[in-house]
């Protein structure tokens, strides 16, 4: 279970006279339940990958608080991570590492013995349909195979929670729709708690038990797409996402 509350984060940006200040967050709350999977859709710079970096404790809030599993991520951060598993915006493999060294390498830092590593290697290959990559450097690997391979990486000490930051970014057709099966059968098969940020309405629609509307750093909307339907009174989603992401400025852009 993933919990956030009362988030906020500033950066400066720029130096000397051009700088200025951007709340990047501003207070985002949302709880994220296991065997589900949690969408927080917005548009670009809404402070999504903020809030995730802030749960996965690589950036610390200004304020509010992040738990996992009831564990506070900013005071204890390796405890927190240890149930976390985060696939992050880059997919930052070793290219002179095979796909079997890379996942096993993280298994390593885990604390699993060699043997123990290059097993979940295995079993996560057989998961994500990746065997024939296992033994193969991942320099020159497609977008696709990038991601299988961080996927397992970041599954590798078998976490109860799953952050993916824009994990379909740069997939094609059949690959974000492996990515979804291999989503929704972790939640089904597994109960993990599973959080995602997308800009990508038709994601939400076809994956996500509960959305999370974010714009300007804050939280909108929280709740299962045919309620933020009801709420904006449309049936297309697409358009409620709008009304409710953007709302008077959607207007006045008419
Ligand atoms: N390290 C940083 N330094 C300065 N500004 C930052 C930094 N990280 C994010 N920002 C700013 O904070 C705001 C929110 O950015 P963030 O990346 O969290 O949004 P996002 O919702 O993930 O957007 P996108 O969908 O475009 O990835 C943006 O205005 C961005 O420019």
């Amino acid at each position: 279970m993933i919990e956030v509350r009362g988030l906020r984060k500033r950066f400066v940006q720029g130096r000397g006279r051009a700088a200025r200040t951007v709340q990047a967050v501003d207070g985002v709350e949302f709880r994220a339940d296991d065997g589900r999977i949690t969408g927080l859709l917005g548009p670009n710079g809404a402070g999504k990958t903020t809030t995730l970096r802030i749960l996965s404790g690589l950036i610390p809030a200004d304020e509010g608080a992040a738990e996992v599993d009831g564990i506070d991520v900013a005071t204890r951060t390796l405890e927190a991570q240890s149930r976390l598993g985060v696939l992050g915006d880059s997919r930052g493999l070793y290219p002179r590492l095979t796909a079997r060294e890379n996942i096993a390498y993280y298994g390593r830092l885990h604390g699993l013995d060699a043997a123990a590593a290059d097993a979940r290697a295995e079993t996560l290959a057989a998961l994500l349909e990746m065997k024939p990559l296992l033994d193969r450097r991942t320099d020159g690997f497609s977008q696709g195979e990038r991601m299988k391979t961080a996927l397992a990486r970041a599954l590798v000490h078998d976490p109860a929670n799953i952050v993916l930051d824009e994990p379909t970014n740069g997939l094609d057709v059949l690959a974000t729709r492996a990515l979804r099966d291999t989503l929704r059968r972790l939640r089904d098969e597994t109960g993990k708690c599973i959080v995602f940020s997308t800009h990508v309405m038709q994601e939400v629609e076809r994956l996500c038990d509960r959305v999370v509307v974010v714009a300007h750093g804050r939280v909108v909307a929280d709740g299962s797409v045919a309620e933020l339907r009801e709420r904006a009174g449309t049936p297309d989603f697409e358009e409620a996402f709008v009304r409710l992401a953007f709302g008077d400025e959607a207007e006045a852009a008419r």
